[in-house]
């Protein structure tokens, strides 16, 4: 039986052509062995060399697709030598962040409520406004079909990666269709031509795909060398059981020395597959981060919108995964798709021993599925826990000047310690029943070891096979059940990538910014909201209740009101921030959700209540950090602003840095600097949320100058506000009463309705400058 058994071996050891040709050459002498594997080790190099020309090869092939086929969203990013020659066209696109599309999560009501606009646009026109020159908008698109295909696949991210264009335009360089808004130029709603610029939608889609592919093609690779290590894993116990069988029964030394010459080579060769492997994974792991970084911190920019933030941890999560691409768990899955055959080839050696390894690696597989179903749970509850405390420790970092002003510091990290604690405690339980089943299944794997030498050793008492043999196959059996143990001691990983995999895939999916939006025209800021009604999520409270007004591109509203009337939600709810839980807010009878995220956002200004202003230069705050701003464009929102005269105070000026905590600018210069930002890009509509709570009387008449030149340039105007002041310089008043419009037209007809009602903004008498 064993003579039977000893060519297998040998054919298995055959199986590599490495081993095959320098056992031909066994009975040469040992410089030309020694030449051989030079020239292996040669051929070696080159082939790893060509391999790595292959993958370059592949993903060249790959991002390159896309610029072929123009219809398709399904495309790949470019390789690093792509991205280098990246084009200046392209550079000025990767300067401003991904488009922003309008949240489609309403789509079919607003569309229902479009033609309710139209209806509304009759109202309007009661006023005796001219109608809004708005009738043509589809007619660009189309126009704009054969342009599509000119930058098609383009990926932007951060300088380098970013989230795959389903289909890209030609920056738009005339401006806006029919020339919008004055078509002038600059003046009046006009810089339609370079202000309308669209980036081209985008498609998280095709970015998930080519992440997959980009994985999918490197895995495929990586099989190779996965088998060509596993075959050449098996020199050892050939080596074993030709040393056993045939050189200690022959003598020979010469076979000794050519068997041990063949098995360096082939314990070598096999390192070096093995280490090619481990980089290609890990190559893999930096592409897929690449691919997918950008892509993702844009969703979840734009979906932390109705949410805590908590989306932005799902970077977090793109981490897990890319940990998991370059761990010893990925590799033992790798290994398993061989281990039948190390089965089979023990079968070969002997059935019984055969037997053996089956029923182990039938038992192994058992307490894998068990030991998943132990864990999953718990796994799952530690990660709930953890991911809470990585919130409360972000809103840490964001309010730590208040934290330590306040000496909240023992409270907040008692609030993180108890999120801790309870993932750490799920985290033990789960931990607990993994190692025990990990244990188990290393004793079951010792157990199979011993099972294998006693009852081989039994055999080969028997006359069946021989010791080397016996060992031979105990090396194999290790071999195949190995991959089964690595899956189970790794489980715990398999199962948070798997779960980070799916947050990353729904992210990515449901993102609004996948669906592109019709390109409108330039807006002239007529505003339209209707019957407005705002109840939070998860609470019954009605804040904005039936609110409903319209104004005329131009005018200027204050909206006025006693503290938590609804006055900052309703402006949140005018610049799309916040979405209404029903009603429509319209600019140019069009939906806010229908608008295209990113013309929306250029089109209109919002000055928020609580000023942020980004880490840079009052210059990039001002441009909304966009890199492609021109100084004119930045000195035109400042002097609109009235805040040059302030800005060239600083001891830098506008290249003054301001840091994330505003510093070294005031309260007060803050909120001018944010106004300017309100005003950059010459919008059409612009929301102020109290600009004139942090104001000294330079700074209140500054706004006022500001709020008179925006009446000349025909900008609307929606100033939130509680101090009488500022409505000298409004057309209209808005009084709102806990969430209601209580009064609503022009100023001198609301203020004298509130003086003959005794009401007033603040508690006090009426002041009589603004009754006239
Ligand atoms: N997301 C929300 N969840 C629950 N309540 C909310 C939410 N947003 C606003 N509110 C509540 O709605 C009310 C109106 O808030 P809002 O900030 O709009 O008032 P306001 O008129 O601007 O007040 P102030 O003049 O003091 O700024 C407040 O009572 C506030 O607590």
């Amino acid at each position: 039986m064993a003579d039977d058994r000893a060519p297998t071996f040998e054919e298995l050891a055959t199986d590599g052509d490495v081993v095959s040709s320098l056992d031909s050459k066994a009975e040469h002498s040992p410089d030309q062995v020694l030449r051989t594997l030079d020239r292996r080790e040669n051929v070696l190099k080159r082939t790893v060399k060509e391999i790595d020309e292959v993958i370059d090869h592949l993903r060249g092939a790959a991002a390159a697709r896309p610029d072929q086929n123009t219809n398709g969203p399904d495309t790949t990013a470019p390789t690093a030598s792509e991205r280098i020659s990246t084009p200046a066209a392209e550079v000025i696109l990767q300067a401003a962040p991904p488009p922003l599309k309008a949240d489609t999560a309403n789509a079919p009501e607003i569309r229902d409520g479009r033609g309710n606009g139209e209806s509304g646009s009759g109202l309007i026109q009661d006023d005796g406004k001219p109608e809004p020159r708005f009738e043509k908008p589809s007619a660009e698109p189309r126009a704009e079909a054969k342009d599509k295909t000119t930058m098609s696949g383009m990926v932007v991210i951060e300088g380098d990666r970013g989230p795959i264009k389903a289909e890209a335009r030609t920056p738009d360089k005339r401006g806006s269709p029919g020339g919008e808004g004055g078509g002038d130029g600059k003046g009046g709603g006009g810089g339609a031509g370079v202000f309308h610029k669209r980036l081209g939608p985008v498609d998280f889609s095709a970015s998930l795909k080519a992440g997959l592919r980009a994985i999918r093609q490197n895995l495929m690779i990586v099989m190779l060398f996965t088998i060509a290590t596993n075959i050449l894993v098996l020199a050892i116990p050939i080596y074993l059981f030709q040393i056993s069988d045939r050189v200690l029964t022959s003598r020979s030394i010469d076979t000794l020395v050519m068997l041990t010459g063949l098995i360096v080579g082939a314990v070598i060769l096999q390192a070096i597959f093995d280490a090619v492997r481990r980089m290609i994974l890990m190559r893999t792991a930096v592409e897929v981060a690449a691919q997918l970084g950008a892509p993702i911190l844009s969703a979840a920019a734009r979906a932390s919108l109705h949410s805590n933030g908590r989306e932005y941890q799902t970077l977090g999560d793109l981490q897990q995964l890319r940990s998991f691409l370059v761990s010893s768990t990925l590799l033992s899955f790798l290994d398993a798709p061989i281990a039948p055959f190390f089965v089979v080839a023990v079968f070969l050696i002997h059935p019984h021993l055969g037997s053996i390894v089956i029923t182990s690696a039938l038992l192994l597989l058992v307490v894998t599925l068990l030991n998943q179903k132990a864990t999953a749970a718990s796994f799952g509850e530690a990660n709930t826990f953890q991911s809470k405390a990585n919130l409360h420790l972000d809103s840490m970092s964001r309010n730590s000047q208040i934290i330590n002003a306040l000496a909240m510091i023992p409270e907040s990290v008692r609030i993180w310690g108890r999120d801790m604690a309870s993932s750490f405690t799920a985290q033990v339980v789960a931990q607990d029943r993994n190692i025990a089943f990990a244990s188990l299944s290393k004793a079951l794997r010792s157990l199979t070891q011993v099972m294998m030498l006693g009852w081989g050793a039994n055999l080969a008492l028997r006359g069946d096979l021989t010791g080397g043999m016996v060992i031979a196959a105990s090396i194999i059996a290790g071999r195949a059940l190995g991959p089964i143990e690595g899956a189970i001691e790794g489980w715990n990983q398999v199962v948070q990538s798997r779960a980070a995999y799916s947050r990353i895939a729904s992210l990515l999916q449901s993102s609004p910014l996948n669906f592109e939006r019709l390109k409108l025209p330039r807006p002239e800021g007529r505003l339209d909201v209707e019957r407005l009604l705002f109840v939070p999520q998860g609470t019954k409270r009605v804040i904005l209740n039936g609110v409903t007004f319209s104004l005329n591109p131009g005018d200027s509203l204050a909206v006025i009101g006693s503290s938590g009337a609804g006055k900052t939600t309703l402006g949140k709810m005018l610049v799309g921030s916040i979405l209404p839980t029903s009603g429509n807010v319209r600019l140019d009878l069009m939906d806010l959700r229908n608008w295209d995220q990113r013309q929306f956002g250029e089109s209109i200004g919002y000055l928020p209540q609580d000023v942020q202003l980004f880490p840079g230069t009052i210059k990039a705050n001002i441009a909304r950090m966009r890199e492609d701003a021109s100084d004119a464009e930045i000195y035109a929102a400042a002097k609109l602003a009235d805040v040059h005269d302030m800005i060239a105070q600083l001891p830098h000026g506008y290249e003054t840095f301001v840091a994330a905590d505003g510093s070294p600018l005031s309260g007060g210069q803050k909120q001018r600097v944010a106004l300017a930002r309100a005003f950059f890009g010459n919008p059409r509509m612009v929301v102020l949320d109290e600009p004139n709570s942090n104001l000294d009387s330079a700074g209140e008449a500054a706004l006022t100058r500001a709020l008179a030149h925006a009446r000349k340039q025909q900008i609307t105007v929606v100033t939130v506000t509680q101090r009488p002041a500022l409505l000298n310089s409004v057309d209209k008043v808005l009084l709102l009463v806990n969430g209601t419009v209580a009064l609503f037209g022009m100023r001198q007809d609301v203020l004298k309705a509130l003086a003959s009602r005794g009401m007033n903004l603040e508690g006090n008498p009426l002041d009589h400058n603004q009754l006239t």
